[in-house]
């Protein structure tokens, strides 16, 4: 069994829409319905789709923060209704924004407050706290009041306090939105290092870029329900996106490009040619679509029809 589990989820909400000056009605809005997920140790999962697909909404159920109306999850073998106090334990939350800090405090007093929140001692709680100011990039700046950091300082903080329990399970909710390019990087190879660590984690992003070099399994949720899942290869393959071989070679009459769908043997086969038609190959290379092509299509598909049942 997967060290993350989820069978069957489903949420529901059910808010007022105005309708008028005085008018409501009651509005339902389905956003799971009926979500499957299986995450390894040492392995990213990521969840993309278009706004209110229902992805924070999967994030808040598996961190123990909304009750799914269906369907059971499982954390480490924890059920996260029956034990969420101790899947609390194991688990490590980012969510954007991150509404949990004091202002007045500073980047190290915050964190050692969360520290000791999960039973560390004062000592040991700033000693975690140092480490991880400096891993997320914020060594510099650890002493300012929270109040005082950018968007993108905020976000990192977020990062740290998701680690500050070494928790085994992390749930990153679009943890660069705001940070800059070099900081962005720098976030991902954390990642990185925690995949590696044996960590599992769940990834929501809407940078595509960014979830096709971290991830090990994609799913495409909209409106609730996974439509394509996969590791980001074999879900372009299943969604009929190829790769394109490409040749450009100098020949008697000048410069030629040779293209066609395919991977090595593809590539092999317009070398020969080239080769038999007296050029001389310059540039070889195959190319894939990139995941973000990828995604926008197959949401693009689903607009305006019924989705498949959850
Ligand atoms: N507390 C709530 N009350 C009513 N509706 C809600 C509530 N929380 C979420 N929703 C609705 O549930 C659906 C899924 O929302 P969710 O926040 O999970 O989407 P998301 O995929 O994370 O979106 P985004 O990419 O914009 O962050 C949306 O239609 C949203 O409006």
């Amino acid at each position: 069994m997967a060290f993350v589990v989820g069978v069957g989820l489903k949420k529901r909400f059910v808010s007022k829409e105005r309708i008028g000056l005085f008018k409501t009605r009651l509005k339902v809005v389905e956003a799971l319905a009926g979500v499957d997920v299986e995450i390894e140790k040492g392995r990213l999962w990521s969840l993309v789709g278009p706004n209110g697909a229902g992805k924070t909404t999967l994030v808040k159920i598996f961190s123990t923060l909304l009750l799914p109306d269906e369907g059971s999850a499982f954390i480490g073998g924890l059920d996260v209704v029956r034990e969420a106090h101790r899947v609390k334990k194991i688990i490590g939350l980012m969510l954007y924004p991150d509404k949990g800090f004091f202002g007045r405090l500073s980047g190290v007093e915050n964190l050692i407050y969360y520290g000791m929140l999960y039973g560390l001692s004062k000592r040991e709680a700033r000693r975690r706290a140092l480490e991880l100011l400096e891993l997320v990039g914020l060594w510099e700046v650890r002493n300012r009041p929270y109040e005082e950091y950018s968007a993108g300082m905020r976000a990192r903080l977020g990062l740290a306090k998701a680690l500050i329990s070494n928790p085994e399970f992390l749930l990153l909710d679009e943890p660069t939105v705001g940070i800059d390019p070099v900081g962005a990087r720098k976030i991902r190879d954390v990642i990185r290092g925690l995949k590696r660590d044996g960590r599992a984690i769940l990834f929501t992003s809407h940078n595509l870029y960014e979830v096709e070099e971290l991830s090990d399994e994609v799913a495409i949720i909209i409106n609730g329900r996974i439509v394509a899942r996969g590791a980001p290869e074999e879900l372009k393959r299943k969604l009929g996106f190829k790769p394109m071989a490409y040749v450009r070679a100098v020949c008697r009459d000048g410069e030629r490009a040779f293209s066609s769908y395919g991977g090595g043997n593809v590539l092999a086969e317009l070398v020969k040619k080239a080769a038999e038609e007296g050029c001389s190959v310059i540039e070889a290379y195959v190319k894939e679509p990139p995941l973000e092509e990828v995604v926008v299509k197959t949401i693009g598909a689903y607009e305006g029809r019924p989705l498949p049942r959850g």
